[in-house]
């Protein structure tokens, strides 16, 4: 897979150098590449955002620069149509199902907005070429995209085969089947006056799976609640 990243804050971006992400490149199982908008700009002050038509606070991403820093990511795409994704407050809710979409994709391109936004305009233009997809990573609002970026491509990248050593520990994990995972013990088995569930030590591999799911729900009902919601019916 293929992933580029266009930001005004590139070294933001250098924790994808690092550990399971940075493996998976000097491996050659993902080829990220981390471009500077402002390599887009022509102006003496580099210029990337300007005042919101209308009023209000704050500044907005100028279109042009976007658009060519868009054209140079899309001119080497070993796809037709990349997948563009936008992390903003105003998107749609990135979720594990969306990861293990995006996982299945050739090339992503990421847009980090800063300030206010970026100019509307951007979206339908980059339509033309790109599948674009507005991401929210929850309801509250950053400075900017990079660290939704961090987040999204990792929770990507490791359900890319070969990614994670070990795949069996993708198939257990929190949202992977709706539920939040259950608790998790480890040494010593008790620990300044906490003790670990005893069936989590009695080696009946039945009645922990039970245990675990009942852990799970458990959990879910009363953390997220939301995730138990039953669809409206049809
Ligand atoms: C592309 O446009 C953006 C992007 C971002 C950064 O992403 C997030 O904040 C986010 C992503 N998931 N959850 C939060 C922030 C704004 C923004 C909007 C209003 C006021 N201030 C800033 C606009």
């Amino acid at each position: 897979m293929r992933i580029d990243v266009i930001s005004i804050f590139p070294d933001y971006l250098s924790a994808l150098d690092i550990s399971l992400i940075g493996r998976a490149r000097q491996d050659g199982l993902l080829d990220v590449r981390v471009h500077d908008l402002r390599e887009y700009t022509h102006d003496r002050h580099r210029t990337v955002d300007d005042t919101p038509y209308g009023g209000g606070a704050g500044m907005v991403m100028k279109p042009e620069p976007w658009a060519e820093a868009l054209e140079a990511v899309a001119a080497d795409s070993p796809v037709e149509r990349p997948t563009l994704l936008v992390p903003t407050p105003s998107g749609t809710v990135f979720s594990q199902p969306l990861a293990r979409e995006l996982a299945e994709h050739e090339h992503l391109v990421f847009a980090c907005g800063r300030y206010e936004g970026i100019d509307e305009r951007v979206f339908p233009w980059a339509a033309e070429r790109f599948d674009v997809r507005l991401v929210s990573l929850g309801d509250y609002v950053l400075n900017g995209g990079e660290v939704a970026v961090l987040a999204m491509v990792e929770a990507v990248g490791r359900l890319i085969p070969g990614v994670v050593g070990n795949p069996e520990s993708l198939v257990e994990e929190s949202h992977e089947d709706g539920l939040l995972e259950y608790p998790v013990y480890t040494k010593p088995s008790s620990w300044r006056g906490h003790d670990v569930p005893p069936v989590l030590l009695s080696g009946d591999h039945g009645k922990i799976a039970v245990w675990r799911r009942a852990q799970q729900l458990e959990r879910t009902r009363q953390r997220r609640p939301d995730l138990l919601a039953e669809e409206p019916s049809a």
